[in-house]
């Protein structure tokens, strides 16, 4: 894209709609005549005498404890200088809506009209009662040392000016690990340091702390070396000036320098400086929007480098964004005074940490990588991990709490980390236990369409995280080719080509035969359905050389199932096969059936579909509150789906009378435990909302769930088949690495249960 382009598409980004980042979103119910005069006048005296009474009680009651301000008053905005505070704003709205989105922090963005000390600090002093937090944002040095410095003193709420420590918490995690990777020590590490200001000064003590020597570094401002002879220059730059005698320009300095971090401004340093430098050196060109030097000229200079920017569009983006959501947040949940030494270095190592961890497949896919590791070109974690929030946050608060700032006491870690994940819309608790339930007895999974790259990927991560013991059916030389393309580490897996002399085929066809042969199928037929893999992996789990069999990812859903239900056939005492899908919500999670098999269930199927899916429910450890949906309420109309519904229900009743199942009712008060009591207090939902729902036809289930999925947001696990013999889970059409690998995940599930029933009958 084209520089003009590029400016416009920006511009347009920020002036369409409503302008601007952010807006303000009520909290309570705003729909009634009641809920306003809860609201506002008269409700809301309540808590104001409250709080009158006891000003602690006003994080009970507001939105104190959860509001950052973000202030700033223009003076050194990104690296485009003193550009005022009505042009820093749209920096700041940038920085509240990465509050939100990363770690569900509200802020208000303050740009002042305030360039001198006293005046800043009063302004910003008075906010107190106001705010959780402050973030100091793109202050110019040396006025922010000061400002900062006084509003720690004299505010009782955490104060960071961001600049400074959330860039020096995030690139000394990526300092500690860029030198891990190029083999070299902290302590014995030669630096120059381009830029004397907030965010230089404040990296360079967090390199220090981390082990860097005062002696084996230089800093430069736009004046050039500091030096102690440098009469312009105060303390806290003095700190930094260098005894060398050998040295006057940035050039002579690159010289020999195992690391370069830039914090000024772009453009400065250019290749011949780069290949001056030491072997395998360390590149943080920070400066924004334009860095130090670009990241392709600084890769084109040299091979053996780590090149880090602060910008999203290249690998190794060393930016406090990393830092600043995950501090506060850690810092507003134990009530923190203020955000210390302490807190600042353990979200240091928390970030470095888990950069060396397995990068979840979300990461790689939210970033169009395929195998994100640990590397030259992943030094710190991405801002997409949403991992982020439960490392960094959590390691802050237990910071906070030893060193005795804190306010608040968290006590259950576990509660604290669902509590997070829930925050950002990560509240995958439910896969998280079927995965911990799955890998405690992986189970052998025959992958049918194993010549895919997306498969492969899912097959690697189920092995890597011991979920399932992965079987690869296809095209052996293909699986082996995409293998090696894709660096994947699947070599001692078992594949299988149904097409070149497969094991057990003779056992296999014959048995096929036996089964079909009154529905046409001739024993030289039977051999030639074994070289579709759909059929040769359903008799893999039907013999037990397998025990689940995944499929579908390419083929219609009815080419997929028509083989297992041909082999292996449905449970004893089940009829029909049924699909649930598993939505994942903001809420907790849903489920809905029948979305896949059953076009127009009749009266009895509805029931049985009942049973089926209540009992999965149950078996993924949630309880089943289940409603009966329709276009009527309880008898409230008349027609073909009403009346089969309310049928259903009736028989459920009968039949199953500790089912907490009831219907028909319409969808609204299925989910609205309020409006189900209000209007129906004798439904048996025990006044909670449904959290399983049972559709009257195909089209209703699946509309349903496709909207949720795209309107809603919420991520939807299936079909999950109900009510086959032996598990065979079939993937949707184009499913992504994430969902095959949950689906993988629910199929050895299911083979463990299967197996245990199967115990506890021959048991019996
Ligand atoms: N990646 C990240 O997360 C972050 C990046 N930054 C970037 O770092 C830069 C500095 O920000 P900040 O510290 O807040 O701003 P300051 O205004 O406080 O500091 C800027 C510093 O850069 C120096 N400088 C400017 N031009 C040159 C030059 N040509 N040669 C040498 N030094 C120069 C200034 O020198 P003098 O003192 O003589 O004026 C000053 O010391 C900005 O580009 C900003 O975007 C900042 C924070 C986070
Ligand atoms: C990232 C940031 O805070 C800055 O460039 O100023
Ligand atoms: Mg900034």
């Amino acid at each position: 894209m084209s520089t003009t382009n590029r400016k416009q598409e920006a511009l347009n980004y920020h002036a369409k709609g409503r302008p601007g980042k952010i807006q303000v979103i009520p909290t309570k119910p705003t729909n009634s005549q009641r809920d306003l005069t809860m609201a506002y006048s008269p409700g809301v005296a309540e808590p104001c005498r409250e709080i009158a009474k006891n000003t602690d009680d006003v994080y009970k009651y507001t939105a104190k404890g959860n509001l950052v301000a973000v202030i700033s008053n223009g003076t050194a905005v990104l690296g485009l200088g003193n550009i005022g505070p009505e042009a820093s704003k749209p920096v700041m709205e940038g920085k509240g809506l990465l509050f939100k989105i990363y770690a569900d922090i509200d802020v208000f963005d303050l740009e002042l009209d305030a360039n001198n000390v006293d005046d800043f600090v009063k302004i910003v002093k008075a906010l107190e009662p106001t705010f959780g937090g402050i973030n100091l944002e793109d202050i110019s040095a040396p006025t922010c040392f000061e400002i900062e410095r006084r509003l720690k003193a004299e505010m009782n709420i955490p104060v960071m000016h961001d600049d400074q420590h959330g860039t020096a918490i995030i690139s000394g995690a990526a300092l500690m690990n860029a030198c891990e990777l190029q083999g070299k020590k902290l302590s014995e590490i030669k630096l120059v340091i381009n830029g004397a200001g907030a965010a230089a000064v404040s990296c360079t003590k967090m390199y220090l702390l981390l082990g860097v020597k005062k002696e084996n570094l230089v800093m430069f401002d736009i004046g050039g070396l500091i030096t102690p002879e440098r009469i312009d220059l105060d303390d806290i730059r003095l700190e930094f000036a260098t005894q060398r005698k050998d040295i006057t320009t940035l050039a002579d300095a690159m010289k020999g320098a195992d690391v370069f971090i830039g914090l000024s401004a772009g453009n400065l340093v250019n290749q011949d400086m780069l290949r001056s430098m030491a072997p395998n050196p360390i590149v943080f060109a920070m400066a924004n929007p334009e860095p130090e030097v670009a990241y392709d000229v600084a890769i084109e200079a040299r091979q053996d480098i780590i090149m880090a920017t602060g910008r999203s569009d290249y690998p190794n983006q060393v930016n406090n964004v990393l830092g600043f959501p995950y501090i506060f947040r850690g810092a507003l949940d134990v009530r923190a005074t203020a955000i210390n030494e302490e807190m600042k270095l353990a979200a240091t190592h928390a970030i470095a940490e888990l950069a060396k961890k397995p990068v979840p497949e979300a990461v790689n896919l939210a970033y169009n990588a395929k195998n994100l590791k640990f590397g030259h070109d992943y030094i710190i974690p991405k801002p997409m991990d949403q991992r982020l929030i439960t490392e960094v946050s959590m390691a802050v608060a237990k910071a906070a709490m030893e060193s005795g700032v804190a306010r608040k006491q968290i006590t259950n870690w576990d509660a604290y980390v669902e509590e997070l994940r829930t925050r950002i819309g990560a509240n995958d608790k439910l896969m998280r236990n079927l995965s911990d339930k799955a890998k405690q007895a992986p189970k052998r999974v025959v992958f049918a369409e194993a010549d895919n790259y997306k498969i492969l990927r899912a097959a690697q991560i189920v092995k890597d995280e011991g979920i399932a013991i992965p079987i690869l059916l296809g095209n052996v030389e293909k699986i082996k080719e995409i293998i090696q393309e894709n660096n994947l580490e699947l070599g001692n897996v078992q594949m299988i080509s149904t097409l070149i002399d497969p094991p057990h085929l003779e056992e296999y066809a014959q048995y096929l035969y036996e089964k079909r042969q009154r529905r046409g199928i001739t024993p030289y037929e039977a051999k030639k359905l074994l070289r579709d893999r759909n059929y040769y992996g359903a008799c893999m789990v039907q013999f037990g050389e397998a025990d689940a069999l995944i499929s579908g990812l390419t083929k219609n859903y009815v080419s997929t199932v028509k083989p297992a239900l041909q082999i292996i056939g449905t449970e004893p005492g089940v009829s029909k096969v049924a699909g649930m899908y598993m939505m994942i919500t903001r809420k907790g999670p849903l489920f809905f059936a029948d979305t896949t098999v059953n076009v127009n269930p009749t009266t009895q199927d509805l029931v049985d579909i009942t049973v089926l899916v209540e009992r999965t429910v149950k078996q993924f450890n949630v309880t089943p509150r289940v409603a009966v949906l329709s276009y009527s309420n309880f008898g409230s109309n008349d027609g073909e789906v009403p009346e089969k519904t309310r049928e259903a229900v009736s028989i459920l009743h009968q039949q199953y009378p500790d089912m907490v199942v009831d219907g028909e009712m319409q969808a609204n008060f299925a989910m609205n435990s309020d409006l189900l009591k209000d209007n129906f207090p004798f439904s048996n939902l025990n006044g909670k909302a449904a959290n399983t729902l049972i559709f009257p036809n195909l089209e209703s289930g699946n509309i349903a769930y496709k909207l949720l999925q795209e309107v809603g947001g919420a991520e939807a696990v299936g079909p999950i088949l109900l009510g086959m013999k032996k598990p065979v889970h079939v993937l949707q059409l184009g499913s992504s690495v994430r969902e095959i690998v949950n689906m993988v995940t629910i199929a050895v599930v299911d083979a463990q249960q299967k197996e245990q029933a199967q115990n506890t009958a021959d048991y019996l």
